[in-house]
């Protein structure tokens, strides 16, 4: 495990910067291309560690995937063309990759076995190991089944009605993974609207999906045609820089090519309720799969404010660099409704109370979220990413705008979701 000193005391950030491709969307896009008949390319795809695993998971499943740099072109086998994987299917870090799997494979008639590291083997996976296990899938692993490895023996499953407890776009896309493979309609209803990008992708390979409010239904066995699928830039990456460039004075970056699904768009809400400068011009060309545009930040003063409710699922990645954003603010800002942080890579309300009150910020944990008392300069210290990839780029932020020597522990979980993070951070630095 490396540490690095981090860049401190940055005068200002300026330039342009394309972040890389959407972690969610690139998931997705693999997935549904496997599931498809014929080819599905994909460019602007993630090389980030956790797209990674989805690649291998499918090529041990019988996939052809080329992958040269962010293209990648997917053989489609169709959802009876998967077949019997020899070996464990390992997730490493991603929580997108064993969940989505997981609603796959409960339709399909073999075993297999998934894994990940340490961080994965503390998630919960009783979310959507128990409707899974209603609609006929097979499945048993660690504490019953709660926790990896797991193993699944899929087959044919029937069509299920299912109000979820947790608002989780893993969860409701699991669901309607095994939905599109069971016999009758599958509903999925959620009480606050999370990322749709499995709605989407289904519709962009040729399926019938119906969307009503929060409740979305999709029919069994449909079939899908591969398709390409040019993947938009990741908000929950760009969100590092968008914070950076409204806390560091005469600052003023722009991110081109962002997605800017409304889903996804939660912290453009809060930094406008804090005072940020922010411009976004959304692009007109339909090109992306996705809604996609040029967001413009520059520094300005900032005030506190309150985030929870519905707005939480639209920013819940982001939660960790909002933190930091409010530390920089005026007054005091308030983080509810967030319990769904606890369960991510780390905890990440106490992984980010903890590292930034090392750095000299005023955050109380509460039991779903945090209080964060803004408007003191960071000082300087030893922080760790705790092996989160979220937790480090905020740290890596968090050191520029402070007044001492910072140094990151294990700044390589970064490599999860932004394998380029640091070049493009150092690109901006003025002075
Ligand atoms: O569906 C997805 O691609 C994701 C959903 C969210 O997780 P939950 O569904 O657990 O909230 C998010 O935190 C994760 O980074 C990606
Ligand atoms: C929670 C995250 O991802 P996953 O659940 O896929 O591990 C994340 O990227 O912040």
């Amino acid at each position: 495990m490396d540490t690095v000193s981090l860049q401190t005391k940055v005068k200002s950030l300026r330039g342009t910067i394309e972040v890389p491709g959407d972690k969610s969307i690139s998931h997705r896009a693999v997935m549904f291309g496997a599931l498809a008949e014929g080819t599905t390319t994909i460019s602007h795809f993630l090389p980030g560690e956790d797209c990674l695993s989805t690649i291998s998971c499918f090529r041990q499943l019988g996939v052809p995937i080329e992958r040269v740099g962010d293209s990648v072109k997917v053989t489609g086998r169709g959802f009876n063309g998967l077949s019997e994987p020899s070996e464990l299917l390992d997730v490493g870090n991603s929580g997108t990759t064993i969940r989505l799997m997981l609603g796959i494979l409960a339709g399909q008639p073999f075993h297999a076995v998934l894994a990940g590291d340490s961080s994965i083997a503390q998630r919960p996976m009783t979310r959507v190991v128990d409707p899974l296990r209603v609609m006929g899938a097979e499945i048993d692993g660690r504490k019953k089944g709660e926790r990896t490895p797991l193993s699944i023996r899929g087959g044919s499953l029937s069509s299920i009605n299912y109000e979820m407890p947790v608002a989780s776009a893993q969860v409701k896309s699991a669901i309607l993974l095994a939905g599109l493979q069971a016999e009758g309609v599958t509903t999925v209803k959620e009480a606050s609207k999370t990322r749709d990008h499995t709605e989407r992708m289904i519709a962009r390979f040729g399926g019938e999906i119906s969307v009503n409010g929060n409740e979305v239904s999709v029919r069994g066995k449909q079939r899908f045609t591969g398709t390409t699928i040019k993947v938009p830039g990741d908000i929950s990456s760009a969100a590092f820089f968008m914070v950076a460039a409204a806390i560091i004075p005469e600052s003023e970056v722009t991110l081109v090519n962002v997605g800017l699904n409304p889903t996804r768009t939660g912290i453009l809400d809060v930094m406008l309720a804090m005072g940020a400068d922010v411009t976004v011009v959304p692009d007109s060309s339909e090109e992306n799969a996705e809604p996609a545009g040029t967001i413009i930040v520059r520094s300005s003063q900032l005030k506190g404010t309150e985030i929870g409710g519905g707005l939480i699922p639209r920013l819940i990645d982001e939660l960790p660099v909002i933190s930091l954003l409010a530390a920089h603010a005026e007054g005091t800002t308030v983080i509810k409704d967030a319990q769904e942080l606890k369960v991510k890579e780390t905890n990440r309300i106490d992984t980010v109370a903890g590292e930034l009150s090392k750095l000299g910020a005023d955050i109380t944990p509460t039991d779903d979220g945090m209080i964060i008392n803004g408007g003191s300069r960071l000082t300087g210290g030893s922080v760790s990413s705790h092996g989160d990839h979220r937790i480090g780029m905020m740290l890596a932020v968090a050191g520029l705008a402070s007044a001492g020597e910072v140094t990151l522990e294990n700044p390589e979980a970064i490599a999860v979701s932004y394998p380029q993070f640091f070049e493009h951070l150092s690109s901006l630095v003025q002075g």
